[in-house]
Parts: C-alpha cells; structure tokens; sequence
C-alpha cells in the first residue's frame, strides 16, 4: 500500500517559524517541532549482507519507506508473464516528506546546516532550543550529535556556529556562557562531566521549567573547549557493544548550554537554554542479542523511547495531559516536546532492511512529532517585565511613602506636645541671654563713648601743650634779644657820659691850640683846601647799615623810621674858634640828648688824631675794637678819608694823654688797612647819636612789641578758653548723640524680640490646630 504520510506539503516550509523581531517582543509563537531524517550510509555488515535498500531518499524533503522494487520481465513463448511473488511481502512504498531529508551522502556539516544552524539565531533571540537525536540502535545518533574528532558532529559545530554569533554580538551585549551534561541510565540522572555514582533529582520550576538538582555547570570560552569536555563526558557515559553497534550507547546523553546575554544599553537580560539530547537507540532484544544487565539496560531504554513516543502522540493529538512524568527521559524532554521550546528532531534510519521495522517506526514517530504544535516565547527576565516591575514597585514605594508620611506627622504632633514644655524654658532661657546681652553691649558702648570723649581731650590737651610750648620758645628768644636790648638800654647813660666826656674834650682841645698846632707841624704837608668842608660833609649823612656790626641787634629789628643826622651845613672854620653844631630829627620819644650840640671841632687833622680812642672803644662795653669789619663802612672809610691827610705815625692810646703825645716810633707805621680802623670824631660822634636814636626806637619797639605780646597772650589764652569749651560741648554731643543712638537699637532690638516672639506665638497655635485636626482624621 503506498500512500503520503500526514505532513505538510512538498515544498510547504512546514513547521517554519516565522522569525521574531528583534524588539525582544514576549509575543507567544506556534511552530511544529522540526524534523529532519537523516539516513546512514551502509556499514559493512549491512554491505556484506547484501540487504535491500529500504529508504529511497527523492529528495532533501521527501523519502520513500519500502520503495518498490524493480523486476526483471519474464517472457514465456514470447509473451511477459506476471512477475508475481506470492511469497514475498508486498513493497509498503510510503513517501514521507520531512522538513529534511539528508541522505546517505550528507556529513554532519550538512546535517548542521539543516538542523540547527538557523535554531542559533533563535536562541540568540531569546528562545529556548533543543535537538535530539532518536533512532534505533546503531542508526548513526552518535555519529550525528557527537562526531569524531575528524567529522564532528551537530553539538561541536553548534556551538562553534554559537561562538561565531556571539562574537558578532558582543558590541552591544555582554554573554556568560555555561554548560552541562548528563545522561539518563536506567532512569538514574548523572552528570558526566562531575562522575558520582549517586544519581541526581529532577525539579521543576516554574519559570526555567526542568531543573536537574546538583548539576555542575561549566563556563566554556571556545568551541575547542567544548570538544574535550565531550570527550571526558562521553568517557564516563555508559557504552556497551551490542550486536547491532559496537559502541552501542546505552543512555541517554543530554548536553545543555545555558547563554545569559545582557543588553549594554537597555540591561535587559535573557537567559537560554540549547539543549542537544542523544538518546539511547531503541532496539529489539533479538537484533542486539543482549542478556542480564544489557537486557535490562535496553528494557529501560524501551521504556523511556515508549513513554517518548507516547507523549508525542498525545502531543500530536492536541491531548490535554502529556504524560511526561513516566520516564525521565519525558520529564527532561517536557520543555523541548511541549513547552516553550523550539524543538528539531534529527529522525537517524539505517537505509538497510535489516532494521526495516526500526526504520518504520522510527519514520512513523518523526512524521508524528512533525504534528506536535509548540507554544514559544522569549526568555526575557529583564526588560519589559522590569518595567512592570518598576510600576509595582512604584506602587510600592508610593505606599511607603505615605505610610512614612503619616509616621513622621504622628511623630511631629508629639514632639510638638513635648516641646510645648520645652518650648517655655528655652524661650526663657533665650530672654535671658538677649537681657545680658543688651546690658553688655549697653556698657562696651558707654565705655567706647568714654573712651572716646577721652581721646579727644587727651588730643585737645596735646594740641594746647604743643603751642604753649611754642609760645614759650617765643617768649625765651624774646627774653634773650630783650636781655642784650636791656644792656644797651642801660649803657645809654654811659654813651650820654662818653659825649659829655667828648664835649669836654673838645674845649680842652681848643684850650691846647698850641700844643695840637706843634703836632700839626709833623703834618704840614696837609693843605687847607675848600674842597675839605665838602669832604667832611660826606660823613653828614650815615647809613644805618653802615653801622659796625657790634651795634647790630641778634634778629633784625624793623626800624620804623630811618635816622637822619643833618648837620648844619656851615663852612668849617679854621682856627679852634669854629664850631659844628649837629642837630638830630626824632620822633617825639627823644630823651635829653635828642639835642646835642657839638662845639670846637678842629680841622679833621686834629678830629682824627684826637678821637682814636674814642672811636676804637665799643660804646657799649668800653672796650677797644681791634678792626672794623664792616665792608660797607670800610669802603665808606676808604671814601671818606681825605686824599690830602698824611697819615700819622702810630700813636700810644692807651691813655686820652697818651694819645696826644708824639708818635712812638716813626718805624712802625700803620699800614692803609690798619689806618681804616681810625676813623674821624665828626663820624663816631654821628654815630653815637645815631646809635642812640637807635636805641630809643628799639626801646619804642619794645614797649610796642611788650604790649602786643601781651595782647598776643590774652589772645591766645582767650582763644585756648573758647577751644576748652567747643570740645566739651562737642564731647557732650556726641555722648548725648551715642546715648540716643544706643537707645534706638536697643528699642530696635526689643521690636524685633517682641516680633519673634508674636511668630513663636503664632508657630505654636499652628502647630495646636494641625494637632487638632488630626486627632479629628483620626
Ligand atoms: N552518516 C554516517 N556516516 C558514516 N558512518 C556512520 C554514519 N552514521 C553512523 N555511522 C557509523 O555507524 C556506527 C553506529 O553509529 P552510532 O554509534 O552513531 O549509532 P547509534 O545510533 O548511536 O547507536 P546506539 O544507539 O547503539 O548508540 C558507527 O560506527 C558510526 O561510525
């Protein structure tokens, strides 16, 4: 009987899952487990043999089970006869069309391509994905997950192919990769890559579906690594030849890889899982020929693929309960046969009919788990399930918040109630402090203000004492010119005495005529000449300047007048009997020798030698004057003396008599410069009288100048009065203005005080009124 199996249509991608996006939606898929069948070459024993081919692969989609065979035609007397074996089972020529068909040429490289190398994108997607290998004993599951070093099999290059993706992804996503694998021997669980001889417990859970209790996961970097953890796993997995393999496997090997990938941006984490199970071979005790253990192993092995293949049919049906809790085997394969799994069934067959009823069933089973609908989602823990998390927890936080909200406005009213105590003595306590610290800034300011008042007066009395000081130094220079003045003053007597003496001496000159005359004689050579009453009228007139510098005061003195002495411009007479009279033009302060009258002057031969002494003794202290210094009196000297008068020898002055006796010796003569020191009596006496109208002006200028000091002084104390009062009356303004001043801030400050207070005042009714309030929520 030949007919198509159950199953998509040829070229229908049946079972094709649509591909999911990349937005990482948890939208829930339907895909059908995807089958491939994979047919072995021959092995030797099946060549030797020489079995028939009872798998005819058409094409990589569809195969036929028990094609029909070719036979020869048979002609009898020339006609065909029907080539009918009646012996023989007819051909079954079922076409099965699978997602795949690899034929006996395919490697596993091509078998990958095929299988799982597009469930990688899946699972890189957030899917979970399983491959398994079913087959009956020998058909070539080992071969095809496992491989060998020089052909190896899907799980290496899966993982290889998974390497490759995440290494294109590692940009913007961070993966830890783990790994396990174990096998189910006689419905034990063990872990290969941790050997123990306790086997380990399956869990469930709710979120990560099947969980394999104590199972050691291994981080792996590389897909060599991965390499020789399976060959580790599979040393310690349970391998017995059999008469149908000789490296019959006799468990079942579920190697799994757990990828958790975390997005760098979005941290949204999914974790996956890839599992790739090679399952034992089913198998008939009579092909294998196994006894005792090897029996029992393949009856445990049976019962595993039995309680699969039912589950696969109930799942095929649309059956509500699965009964996936008969085998472990079930149990470990629930996620990948009903769950949330994308699911690839590798279908092995041998093409030879020594395992023709193996192959049947084994092509039936996949043609029905080719049925079986899965329900797929993403494994995303993170992303958007976090945001319904952050809404909860939102949700949360809110409620704490208020919760926390109540606690502290419970808390709140109480402090308030304590602190209504509290509050009493602190304001009390801070009165108090304001008080002493009013009163203490009180007494720093009145002490400032003191302190002020004093600096001034201390800078006021310094101000006074430096020009009391001052005044005095006036007075003491004053004091010292007025001394030397005094001296003068009373040595105008003594000058009235020298001109009395000097009256005198001139009559007794004229009573001596005789005598001068013989002294004349030593000077005959001297001519009387009109022109000499001109020259003595030169010395008429005197500058004050022209003074010897001994009747110069210390400081100058201002003059209020200058001193004429006019004399009488009468011709000189010659003889004794001839008379100067020299009269003096003063101001109304004159004493009794404002008029002085002159009389019996001789020619000025005689003046000269007679009033040597007269002229050479200082006036004021009688004592003799050895030079003249003065410039301008000397030049005037220089004029003044007479061209025409030969000077005489040095004479002896010591006495009045000496001076009228002969010349002591006509060998020492006076040289020009000495002679300017004599100078005539008609000047000295000028000068006399000149000096001594000086000397009443001074005295003139002193009463004046006494009398202004005096006036200067009351002045001066007067000016010292006023300035005592202006700095006490300032003194008291400004302590009278600082007072006011300290008073306006303290009244400022106890506005201030009284306005906190009327605040606290408020703050505490407030805080009353909220208590109130609450007490009525409450
Ligand atoms: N596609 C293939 N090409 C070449 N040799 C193969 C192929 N498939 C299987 N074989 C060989 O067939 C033999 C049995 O294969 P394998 O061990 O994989 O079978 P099995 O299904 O795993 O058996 P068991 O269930 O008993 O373990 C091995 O020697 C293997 O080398």
């Amino acid at each position: 009987m030949v007919g198509l199996q159950k199953g998509p249509g040829l070229g229908a991608k049946k079972g094709s899952v649509a591909a999911p996006s990349k937005t990482g939606s948890t939208q829930n898929m339907s895909a059908n487990i995807k089958v491939v069948v994979r047919v072995r070459p021959l092995n030797m024993k099946e060549m030797q043999s020489n079995n028939r081919i009872v798998v005819d692969v058409v094409d990589d989609k569809m195969l036929v089970f028990d094609p029909k065979e070719e036979t020869r035609p048979f002609f009898y007397q020339g006609v065909q006869q029907p080539n009918k074996n009646y012996l023989k089972r007819a051909n079954k020529e079922l076409k099965f069309v699978f997602d795949d068909v690899c034929g006996q040429e395919a490697s596993n490289q091509d078998v990958f391509e095929t299988t799982t190398k597009d469930i990688i994108s899946s699972l890189m997607e957030g899917y979970n994905c399983s491959v398994f290998a079913y087959g009956a004993t020998g058909a070539g599951k080992t071969f095809t997950m496992i491989g060998t070093l020089e052909n190896p099999g899907i799980t290496y290059l899966t993982m290889a192919h998974l390497f490759y993706t995440i290494d294109s992804f590692e940009k913007d996503r961070d993966f830890d990769i783990g790994v396990s694998y174990i096998e189910v021997y006689n419905e034990n669980v063990y872990d290969l890559l941790k050997p123990s001889s306790t086997p380990l417990q399956l869990r469930e859970d709710s979120k990560y579906g099947v969980m394999v209790a104590g199972l050691s996961l291994h981080s792996i970097k590389t897909a060599r690594e991965l390499l020789n953890m399976l060959e580790d796993g599979n040393k310690n997995r349970t391998q017995h030849p059999t008469d149908a393999n000789a490296e019959s496997s006799r468990s079942h090997a579920v190697f799994q890889v757990y990828v958790k990938m975390q997005y760098k941006i979005s941290s949204q984490l999914r974790m996956v899982k890839l599992s790739m199970i090679d399952l034992a071979g089913s198998e008939r005790a009579s092909a294998t020929g196994c006894k005792g253990d090897r029996f029992k192993e393949g009856a445990n092995i049976n019962k595993s693929l039995l309680s699969l293949g039912n589950c696969i049919n109930k799942l095929a049906d649309g059956s509500n309960y699965i009964p996936y809790r008969d085998s472990k085997l079930t149990r470990l394969l629930k996620d990948s046969l009903g769950g949330n799994c994308k699911t690839v069934m590798i279908a092995n067959v041998s093409p030879s009919s020594i395992t023709y009823e193996d192959t049947y069933n084994t092509l039936k089973y996949a043609a029905r788990a080719n049925k079986i609908q899965l329900s797929i989602k993403k494994n995303i823990v993170d992303g958007d399930i976090r945001a319904s998390q952050y809404v909860k927890i939102n949700k949360e936080l809110k409620k704490r918040i208020k919760e926390l909200e109540a606690k502290l406005s419970l808390s709140s009213l109480k402090t308030v109630k304590e602190s209504d105590g509290v509050k009493e003595k602190l304001s009390q306590q801070w009165r108090q402090r304001i008080q002493s610290a009013e009163t203490a800034h009180a007494a720093i300011e009145s002490r400032l203000i003191a302190n002020m008042c004093q600096q001034r007066m201390l800078a006021l009395r310094q101000h006074l004492r430096t020009r009391a000081f001052q005044h005095l130094t006036d007075l003491a220079h004053r004091c010292s010119t007025e001394h030397i003045q005094q001296m003068c003053v009373e040595d105008i007597p003594r000058q009235e005495r020298a001109a009395e003496s000097y009256v005198k001496q001139c009559a007794l000159l004229d009573t001596k005529s005789m005598d001068v005359k013989q002294v004349m004689n030593s000077a005959k050579k001297v001519k009387k000449e009109p022109s000499q009453s001109s020259e003595v009228d030169k010395f008429s007139t005197i500058d004050p300047n022209c003074l010897n510098s001994t009747f110069v005061m210390a400081h100058k003195m201002d003059w209020k007048e200058t001193v004429k002495v006019e004399p009488n411009r009468q011709p000189i007479k010659t003889q004794m009997e001839r008379t100067n009279t020299i009269t003096r033009t003063n101001n109304s302060n004159d004493r009794d020798i404002s008029n002085v009258e002159v009389k019996n002057i001789t020619d000025s031969a005689d003046v000269n030698i007679e009033f040597i002494q007269a002229e050479t003794l200082d006036p004021c202290t009688s004592q003799s004057i050895p030079s003249i210094k003065n410039r301008d009196w000397e030049e005037n000297c220089k004029e003044n003396i007479p061209n025409n008068i030969e000077v005489p020898n040095v004479f002896d002055c010591s006495t009045p008599k000496a001076m009228l006796r002969k010349p002591v010796s006509k060998e020492l003569s006076v040289s020009y410069d000495k002679r300017k020191s004599y100078f005539n009596p008609l000047e000295t006496r000028k000068r006399i009288i000149t000096y001594t109208d000086k000397k009443i002006n001074f005295l003139k200028q002193k009463e004046i100048r006494e009398h202004d000091l005096s006036k200067y002084a009351k002045e001066e104390h007067e000016k010292h009065m006023l300035h005592e009062e202006e700095a006490h009356k300032k003194s008291m303004l400004y302590k009278e203005e600082a007072h006011q001043k300290a008073m306006q801030q303290m009244e400022e400050r106890h506005k201030k005080y009284m306005e906190q207070q009327e605040e606290l005042h408020q703050i505490e009714m407030e805080c009353k009124k909220q208590h109130l309030e609450n007490m009525k929520i409450k």
